[in-house]
């Protein structure tokens, strides 16, 4: 009896839910969840080369759609952006983003629609991302300052670039620096804290009836520690913004920006001011340092390419006039560096508005959608010797990265694209040019180039797993 019956049923709710995409089998109950790991994209994309560029995987009650080539990133974040411009509520970004009230992670609607206009006119638009170049410039020089006082010792760049993408970011956004010790430590490992726990696994999202599995694991209470501590931190700064007596720096910051919006918005709350300052630290400090990071540890592996950037930096006015983009070696080596080392790998997810039809396929509504961007840039399809590093590539071929050419996508494309992608790109050129200007580089004593640790951490931002040290020496 069952062998003639299961066979109708099945077949009769496969044509109602229509085709799905090819996907790999999926177990009784947890689905595909043993095959998605810690580095979800690199398994991700090892599975697509089996199952092909739209990949459907099941885990628990959720259906999940992988996207794995340029083509079908282009039919998902172009010609239907519409249907995919939307974000999953999942636990630990609707936690981040106090229900969902930043720009990132709330869903498609009135609500971020209007917040993200305002956010791009008044926060990321190319007259502030000008107007603030007097921070960038006295941050990195003050770095620089600090390398050249702590020669001949190893650098541990890793830390200092953090503390000054950190110092950047907190100053646009507070008026502010967190560069004290202690204090500058907790906010980066809180920072750090919430790129892990944004990138983990929680049951609730997949089986929410097994949601108190989180809590016998200790991850919701990770959760709420980690939030606690960024929500008095926020009091703290907002309360700090609306005192009167408070002496205002020459320029206006981002939390003055929003208070003053907030007059006439009905859309900026307190809540929403400290939501969107969560997105800014979370999206802006971690990327950016990630960036010139791995640029770092890929130009002391190449040191043929070090040379060259060095060359056109030293050799040509456009630094000193700081005209960074007509400086077309480094920006290839910038976007070389976000080809082979995507800071957000899988961007953020999607999730489908309403059923469509991609390439023949039935999406379902409410299915998570993951670009993998970080296996497209890698795509032997599309890139002579992917896995090496060359920046030349960018010389013969003209790539942007602003979402127009889907063969490599950082900061993502369509309606959901990364608003602060010029600050970002500001910062890291900046800088990176700075770093090879006035300093030559190599490894600690001992250490050869083979033996360098580029492995990845798990987390919604890949970092380096090990901090990266190295020897300066001055450049006169
Ligand atoms: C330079 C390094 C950066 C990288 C690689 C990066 C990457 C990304 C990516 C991949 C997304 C998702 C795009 C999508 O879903 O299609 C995103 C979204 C976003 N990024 Fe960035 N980002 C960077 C810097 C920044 C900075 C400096 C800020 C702000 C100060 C920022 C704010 C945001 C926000 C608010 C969103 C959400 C947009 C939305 O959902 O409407 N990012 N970013």
């Amino acid at each position: 009896l069952s062998l003639f019956i299961f066979p109708r049923i099945k077949r009769r709710q496969s044509k109602q839910r229509g085709i799905a995409p090819p996907g790999p089998r999926k177990l009784p109950l947890i689905g595909n969840l043993h095959q998605v790991g810690d580095l979800t994209h690199r398994n991700l994309w090892l599975l697509s080369q089996k199952y092909g560029p739209l990949m459907h995987l099941q885990i628990g009650h959720a259906s999940i759609l992988v996207v794995s080539s340029s083509d079908t990133a282009r039919e998902i974040l172009k010609v239907n952006d519409f249907y995919f411009c939307s974000r999953p509520k999942l636990t630990s970004s609707n936690k981040f983003s106090y229900g969902c009230k930043d720009i990132s992670f709330a869903p498609y609607g009135d609500y971020w629609r209007e917040v993200r206009k305002i956010c791009i006119l008044q926060l990321f638009s190319t007259k502030r991302v000008s107007s603030v170049q007097s921070i960038r410039e006295t941050e990195v020089s003050l770095l620089i300052d600090s390398i050249s006082n702590s020669l001949p010792l190893p650098i541990n760049l890793t830390k200092i670039v953090s503390s000054l993408t950190g110092s950047i970011i907190c100053r646009v956004a507070l008026s502010k620096k967190y560069d004290q010790g202690d204090q500058e430590d907790n906010l980066l490992a809180l920072l750090k804290e919430i790129e892990i726990l944004l990138g983990s696994f929680f049951i609730a999202d997949y089986f929410p009836s097994l949601s108190w599995i989180d809590k016998l694991t200790g991850q919701q209470q990770r959760l709420e520690r980690t939030f606690s501590k960024f929500e008095s931190f926020y009091d703290e700064v907002i309360e700090e913004h609306i005192d009167q007596n408070r002496t205002k720096p020459g320029q206006e910051d981002i939390v003055d920006v929003l208070l003053h919006l907030q007059k006439n918005s009905p859309y900026i709350t307190n809540t929403s001011i400290k939501a969107i300052l969560m997105d800014i630290l979370a999206a802006g400090i971690g990327t950016s340092s990630a960036i010139i990071i791995w640029a770092m540890a890929e130009l002391v592996r190449n040191s043929r390419i070090m040379q060259k950037a060095q060359e056109e930096i030293r050799s040509s006015d456009h630094f000193s006039k700081r005209n960074l983009h007509e400086l077309q070696y480094l920006n290839s080596v910038v976007k070389e560096t976000l080809r082979l080392h995507l800071p957000v790998p899988l961007l953020l997810p999607r999730e489908a508005i309403r059923h469509c039809k991609i390439s023949g396929y039935d999406i379902e509504q409410d299915t998570r959608v993951f670009i993998n961007a970080w296996g497209i840039a890698r795509d032997p399809k599309t890139w002579d010797n992917p896995e090496e590093f060359l920046p030349e590539r960018f010389i013969e071929k003209s790539i942007d990265i602003i979402g127009h050419n889907f063969e490599l996508i950082p900061f993502g494309s369509g309606r959901r694209s990364c608003p602060g992608m010029n600050l970002g790109v500001a910062i890291v050129e900046l800088a990176l040019a700075s770093l090879l200007y006035y300093f030559d580089w190599k490894l600690p004593e001992g250490m050869s180039k083979e033996e360098m640790d580029m492995d990845e951490v798990p987390g919604i931002t890949v970092h380096r797993r090990t901090a990266l040290c190295l020897v300066a020496s001055r450049y006169t």
